[in-house]
């Protein structure tokens, strides 16, 4: 199978492309230099030069915060460009497969949010993974929309490194635990995304939006909790649970962003992983767990 894959730096680029090769898969990862997610056009075209069997977006503009400086930037990036990729998917006859994020609910539900439920994004990083959604559904009736969580890996920016950096010299760490969501591990969206591939190239796609996000549900208070008890650290900083309140940020964030994974697991048979048993293995890597 061949696979056009934009992005290449970013966590789940870098996972889709450390698991390709034992799958046997042809992979052409395109970086910011050979695709310019802010010119939808040359995205565009860099699907139509291709042959390839399926295309995947791994890349977007992931900034919470930031994004709410310039939302036109990121609503190009996230919003109009995916569209402009599945158009030249359809015209191709090919496979689009997108990653989205839980981050197009309001937090307001009282259980784990599925595929048909409302959106309401609360800041302009949602916004604009929202727009891509619907503009990927407009031109591409092949696509697959997976919308994970609180993604982390050994690479870039997320969760694990930044608890893992700010943590090391304190005593106690001020994290919000009234909001709920799942981390999920690069790792596994890439695993989930080369099977949903693997399928499509035997016939057997199934187009839709589905949910990918790890278990158990926590909060981030928890989540900074399981980091530090697995780190080989002779002082552990004490996790103190705080209010969204007491945590000032520039974008708005659900309360509760837990995804009901049951479809993907219907459709494709795609399990939902353990993240507790991924982070062992990413802080592996990083050299912090314990024996
Ligand atoms: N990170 C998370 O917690 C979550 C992510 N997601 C979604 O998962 C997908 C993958 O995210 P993740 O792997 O974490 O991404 P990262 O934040 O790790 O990396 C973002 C990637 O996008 C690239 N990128 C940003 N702007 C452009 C641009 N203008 N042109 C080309 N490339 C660009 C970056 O390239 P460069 O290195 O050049 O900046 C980088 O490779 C995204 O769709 C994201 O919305 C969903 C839920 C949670
Ligand atoms: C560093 C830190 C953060 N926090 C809070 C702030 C925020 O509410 C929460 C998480 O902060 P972060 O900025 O790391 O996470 P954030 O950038 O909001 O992560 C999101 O990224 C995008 C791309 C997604 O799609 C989402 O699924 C989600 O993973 O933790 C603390 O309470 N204490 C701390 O020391
Ligand atoms: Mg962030």
């Amino acid at each position: 199978m061949r696979a056009l894959i934009f992005g290449s730096t970013g966590q789940v680029a870098r996972e889709l492309r450390r698991a390709a090769t034992g799958l046997g898969i042809e992979a052409t990862f395109l970086d910011r230099a050979a695709a310019d997610l802010a010119d939808p056009a040359a995205c565009a075209a860099a699907v139509r030069a291709a042959s390839a069997d399926v295309v995947v977006n791994a890349a977007a503009y992931t900034a919470v915060d930031r994004a709410e400086d310039e939302p036109d930037l990121a609503t190009r990036i996230n919003g109009e460009t995916p569209g402009a990729i599945a158009a030249a998917c359809d015209a191709k006859g090919v496979p689009f497969l997108h990653v989205s994020t839980d981050y197009v609910f309001d937090g307001t539900s009282g259980r784990a949010w599925r595929e048909d439920d409302p959106t309401g994004p609360l800041g302009a990083y949602g916004h604009s993974k929202l727009a891509g959604e619907q503009a990927i559904i407009a031109a591409c009736p092949d696509h697959v929309i997976l919308r994970t969580a609180w993604v982390f890996s050994a690479h870039g920016a997320n969760f694990v490194k930044t608890m893992l950096k700010v943590g090391k010299d304190r005593p106690e760490m001020r994290v919000v635990g009234d909001q709920e969501g799942c981390p999920t591990a690069a790792a596994d969206i890439a695993g989930a995304l080369w099977t949903i591939a693997g399928d499509w190239g035997r016939g057997r796609g199934r187009a839709g939006i589905f949910h990918y996000a790890g278990a158990p549900a926590t909060s981030w208070a928890g989540f900074a909790s399981a980091i530090f008890e697995r780190t080989s650290w002779p002082a552990r900083p004490a996790v103190t649970e705080i209010a969204t309140a007491d945590w000032p940020t520039k974008a708005v964030r659900p309360a509760n962003s837990v995804l009901d994974c049951s479809a993907i697991e219907a459709a494709y048979g795609i399990a939902q992983p353990d993240w507790r048993l991924a982070l062992d293995e990413v802080l592996e890597e990083l050299g912090e767990a314990s024996a």
